[in-house]
């Protein structure tokens, strides 16, 4: 290992069209072993959510496919709603518009509250997340999930939020990955290449909040995670600085709860040694 250097060109040199047929292969294997009609998923006018449902329309065919656009009317940039609404057409799949914005006002009007904008932010992913399962329950589908390799490793997502979903078809991909692979698919270079963000709070971008490029942290992701590097020898490799890298790994612990199941006592410990003799 030693001396030799890591560029971004390692990984996203792929075969995307081989990548594509894996990834429609495992759509279609498990809504079938779920026994569903289709999929249901919410598209934000961003690369993610543009290559999941372009996936799963390759996979499922466009009638059981569900798109659900769901702006907030006033933090989603217009111009996202458009963007949307085209992918959406010219795959020809079924889909809704949904203002999600009465929703999150009546949340405010019960609780009283006025949320700082990370947690008001969170609150517009969880709207989306009780809607999509509202339409999966009552069509019989699955929620395909947006979900990137670099956002589950680093816990870029809302708890329960855009993170509550039943299968992750691009969860194996780095964003730097599903760039080129939305591409490959035919998905427009708008969308393709349009700077990743959650639209949380107006003017929010992924890069900004995270302090990292998507180049940088999928580097640092494939050197740590994938290669098997420690620190010193990532940063050699891939010539980041060795602060970048703690902080992805940092991150990546941070969100270790978000990648597991809720922990609850063990019976064994905490009920049965209390048995009455
Ligand atoms: N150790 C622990 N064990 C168990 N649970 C733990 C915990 N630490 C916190 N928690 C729980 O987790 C909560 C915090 O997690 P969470 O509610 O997710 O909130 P948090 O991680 O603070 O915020 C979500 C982050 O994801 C970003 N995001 C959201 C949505 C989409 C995208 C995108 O890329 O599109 C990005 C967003 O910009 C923000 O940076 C705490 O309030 C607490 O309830
Ligand atoms: N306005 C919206 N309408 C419907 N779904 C949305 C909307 N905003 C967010 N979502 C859902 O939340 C997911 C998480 O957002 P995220 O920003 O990570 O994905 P993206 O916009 O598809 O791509 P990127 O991460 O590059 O911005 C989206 O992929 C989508 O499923
Ligand atoms: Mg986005």
């Amino acid at each position: 290992m030693a001396g030799r250097k890591i560029g971004l060109g390692e990984l996203t040199s792929l075969d995307y069209e081989g990548i594509a047929r894996a990834l429609t292969n495992f759509i279609r294997g498990v809504v079938r072993e779920a026994g569903a009609r289709g999929v249901v998923v919410g598209v934000s006018g961003g690369v993610d959510s543009a290559t999941t449902l372009a996936l799963a329309a390759r996979a499922l065919g466009p009638e059981r496919v569900l798109a659900l656009l769901l702006p907030d009317s006033e933090v989603t940039p217009r111009g996202d709603v458009e963007d949307a609404r085209e992918l959406v057409e010219s795959l020809g799949v079924r889909y809704k518009v949904i203002d999600i914005r009465p929703v999150v006002r009546s949340f405010l009007e019960a609780t009283g509250e006025k949320p700082d904008r990370r947690s008001l932010g969170n609150l517009r992913a969880r709207a989306r997340m009780a809607i999509l399962y509202l339409y999966a329950n009552m069509q019989g589908l699955l929620v395909a999930g947006t979900g990137d390799r670099s956002e589950i490793l680093i816990g870029y997502f809302t708890k329960y939020g855009d993170g509550a979903v039943d299968f992750l078809p691009i969860g194996s991909l780095y964003k730097t990955q599903v760039r080129r692979l939305a591409l490959h698919l035919g998905v427009p270079e708008s969308i393709a290449l349009k700077p990743s963000s959650p639209r949380l709070w107006p003017g929010h971008l992924a890069e900004e909040e995270l302090g990292m490029k998507y180049e940088e942290i999928d580097l640092a992701l494939y050197a740590l995670f994938d290669l098997g590097l420690g620190v010193e020898e990532a940063a050699e490799a891939t010539g980041l600085p060795r602060e970048k890298l703690e902080k992805v790994l940092d991150m990546h612990r941070a969100s270790e709860h978000k990648r597991r199941l809720p922990p609850a006592p063990d019976p064994g410990d905490t009920v049965w040694r209390f048995r009455r003799r």
